[in-house]
């Protein structure tokens, strides 16, 4: 079933144009790559999706994205509601350094000034520790604060804080770029075991995880999607010439 739907999607920052006509869909409880050249709008795409690109000085964004029914661009929609449903995680770790990690699991409950009973937040932070697969390293050192952890422990603390908030869809912005390749895997690891409750949409860079991790894939060029369809096809059977140059390699 279809959880995204974008629609004649264009973007600018200032007179620069850099998405183009973007007409894509993605599936429920898929992972969706996507992937492509550095500067072809991989990451404007991805901020358009919780209406985070339009927070840019001098950018603009026309056409529609709808989640489920919802035109998340129509006039009366709420972007900080379409936030909490659609949530992120950054190329960095970015959690809050003078808050322990427990805080930063509920930060979405705090900053909301969202009161709700102690055992609640404990179970709020146990379970989105869980589905991030970090857990068993951290349960016993929750009133620490988030630079006792490594990086990759960081990154995990920093998608049980995007879960806890029960989006619907996590998008991911090349996740693993700044991490070790045990990390790496460990992240992978933990991003399939989400599709299982979540949509997933992940920007890399690494082909070789984008083949490894996603259902779908979305190659762009320039601002515009060249192709779209499921992972092993676009790898292995490509329809589109510069499809087949980019996955072997010509450019990039
Ligand atoms: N804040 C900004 N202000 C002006 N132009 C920007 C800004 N951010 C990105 N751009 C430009 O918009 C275009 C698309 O950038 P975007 O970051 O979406 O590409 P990308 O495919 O994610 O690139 P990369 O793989 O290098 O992260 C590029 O030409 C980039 O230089």
């Amino acid at each position: 079933m279809e959880k995204i739907r974008v629609e004649k999607l264009n973007a600018w920052f200032g007179n620069m144009k850099v998405l183009k006509d973007v007409n894509v869909s993605m599936k429920e409880k898929h992972i969706t790559a996507i992937i492509g050249p550095s500067g072809c709008g991989k990451t404007t795409l991805l901020r358009c999706f919780n209406r985070l690109h339009e927070l840019t000085p001098g950018a603009k964004v026309e056409g529609k994205i709808f989640l489920d029914d919802l035109n998340i661009y129509d006039k009366d929609v709420d972007p900080v509601m379409v936030r909490r449903r659609i949530g992120m995680v950054f190329q960095r770790p970015n959690l809050f350094n003078h808050m322990t990690i427990y805080d930063n699991v509920i930060a979405g409950y705090i900053l909301n000034s969202k009161k709700l009973p102690r055992d609640e937040l404990d179970n709020i932070v146990e379970q989105s520790l869980k589905l991030a697969g970090i857990w068993e390293e951290v349960k016993n050192r929750l009133r620490e604060y988030p630079s006792a952890l490594s990086g990759g422990q960081q990154q995990r603390v920093c998608i049980a804080r995007a879960l806890a908030v029960k989006p619907e869809v996590l998008l991911m912005d090349e996740p693993t770029s700044a991490l070790d390749p045990i990390s790496t895997y460990r992240i992978e690891e933990t991003i399939r075991e989400l599709k299982e409750h979540i949509t997933i949409i992940i920007v890399t860079h690494n082909m070789q995880q984008a083949a490894r991790v996603s259902d779908d894939t979305i190659f762009m060029y320039m601002g515009e999607v060249i192709e779209a369809g499921p992972t092993p096809q676009i790898f292995t059977n490509p329809k589109q010439k510069l499809t087949e140059d980019y996955i072997t390699g010509k450019f990039g």
